[in-house]
């Protein structure tokens, strides 16, 4: 396997708490990773450190053969990484066809002052993915007035835009009533099975990691404690321990 992703002998910690430890992995090109772990495993943190919001103490992270460790987080989203927040970061006061259109200028290096233009493509490139997010009934509206889920999808909507080959997605159907998580994860994994893209996901709902995820790495303490096929990785005694609770803990 050719490694999009590659973290190796990474570190980091806040005063004595350890946020990663030893943390050795790769992740292939079109995988569908689910992220668990607890609170405070260190989830979060690795996303982080992905991004470049964190940097490590000490090892190193590649995305696509580069040594990213020491890029700032601008110049990591342009080689291809994109993120959604649990918390969706929007334009309340703006439609939805124009925060697609400021997510794409965010990265459109192309746009300035004398070429405002490519907007004709660029709302071509937004009504695809609206279409595609089953969003598009939703196109002239303003974003206060949309209910959570439908903002969500917006938000890794605008994500796509930058066509990015590794989305990292905070907990997608969190906030959503369970009626409607599945119907969700249907829409978002349908519209991202049309892009050739690497997907990590922090999740705490089993249910929606057994049925969506390719590959389960889970988090204790900062270390990778299992790292396999949904199936194989939730059923180790150490993710039944210390992840889902089915285990007492020593
Ligand atoms: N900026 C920070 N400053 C200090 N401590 C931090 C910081 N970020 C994370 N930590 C600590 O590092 C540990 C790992 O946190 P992290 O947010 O990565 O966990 P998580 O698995 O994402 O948890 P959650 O599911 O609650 O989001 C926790 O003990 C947390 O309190």
């Amino acid at each position: 396997m050719t490694a999009l992703l590659e973290a190796r002998g990474v570190n980091k910690r806040f005063g004595a708490v350890v946020a990663a430890a030893d943390i050795d992995i790769a992740i292939g090109a079109g995988e569908r990773v689910s992220l668990i772990g607890s609170n405070g495993a260190g989830k979060t943190t690795f996303v982080n450190m992905i991004t470049g919001y964190l940097k490590p103490d000490e090892g190193h992270i590649h995305f696509n053969g580069r040594d990213i460790t020491p890029l700032a987080p601008r110049a990591i989203t342009r080689l291809g990484v994109a993120r959604s927040f649990q918390i969706p970061q929007l334009y309340g006061d703006l439609t939805v066809l124009d925060n697609m259109l400021v997510a794409n200028a965010c990265h459109d290096q192309r746009l300035s002052f004398w070429q405002p233009a490519h907007r004709g493509e660029a709302i071509d490139r937004a009504d695809v993915l609206l279409e595609r997010f089953r969003l598009a009934d939703h196109r002239e509206r303003r974003v206060a007035e949309l209910p959570g889920g439908v903002r969500k999808l917006l938000d890794i909507a605008m994500a796509l835009t930058a066509a990015p080959k590794l989305l990292l997605l905070d907990e997608p159907t969190s906030g959503v009533s369970a009626e409607e998580k599945f119907p969700m994860m249907e829409t978002i994994m349908a519209a991202l099975g049309h892009e050739a893209m690497t997907v990590l996901f922090v999740e705490h709902d089993m249910d929606i990691v057994e049925r969506y995820a390719s590959r389960v790495v889970a988090f204790y303490s900062g270390r990778i404690i299992a790292d396999g096929p949904p199936g194989q990785a939730l059923a180790t005694d150490d993710v039944r321990r210390y992840v889902t609770g089915e285990l007492l803990q020593e």
